[in-house]
């Protein structure tokens, strides 16, 4: 048997997280779309564990947009905001925003900067389902 519910419309969940260079798989220091949705799952655990006291389950996307690139060198807030409550499932909605950015220059190959308006990258709408 679960916990009781503490699952209530706007609980948000905020990750961040940097974008190691062994992730790049596209030119131009690109990775794939499938990296945010990695996070996007990542998110929606913590989501389940704070407001249902288990991991849960992603059981569908309804809609995924890939606004800008991510890329190697990045660091990404990934939000999750709860939008929605049913019986056993939860629905989600999501972004990854690109916070700061690698610049690497022969000269100094680890600079980087903040970003003086976080990018909107990636967007999307979950459901997941947690036990009863
Ligand atoms: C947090 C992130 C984790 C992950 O990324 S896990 C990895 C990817 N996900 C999986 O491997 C999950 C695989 N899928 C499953 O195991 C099952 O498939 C589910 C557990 C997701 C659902 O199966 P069942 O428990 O038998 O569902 P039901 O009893 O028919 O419905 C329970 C509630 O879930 C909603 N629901 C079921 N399937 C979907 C769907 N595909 N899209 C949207 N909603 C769904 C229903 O409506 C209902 O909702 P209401 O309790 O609020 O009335």
């Amino acid at each position: 048997m679960g916990s009781t519910s503490q699952a209530s419309v706007g609980t948000r969940v905020v990750h961040r997280r940097y974008v190691p260079y062994a992730h790049a798989h596209y030119a131009g220091n690109l990775v794939d779309g499938a990296y945010s949705l990695g996070l996007f799952g990542d998110v929606a655990t913590e989501m389940c564990i704070l407001t249902d006291g288990d991991e849960g389950l992603f059981a569908s996307y309804s809609e995924v947009q890939f606004r800008a690139p991510v890329r190697a060198g990045d660091v990404l807030e990934i939000t999750c905001d709860l939008v929605r409550v049913g019986t056993r499932s939860r629905t989600l909605e999501l972004a990854v925003h690109v916070v700061a950015r690698g610049e690497p220059t022969a000269e100094q190959p680890g600079a980087a900067r903040m970003l003086e308006e976080p990018l909107l990258a990636t967007t999307a709408t979950g459901t997941v389902v947690v036990p009863a």
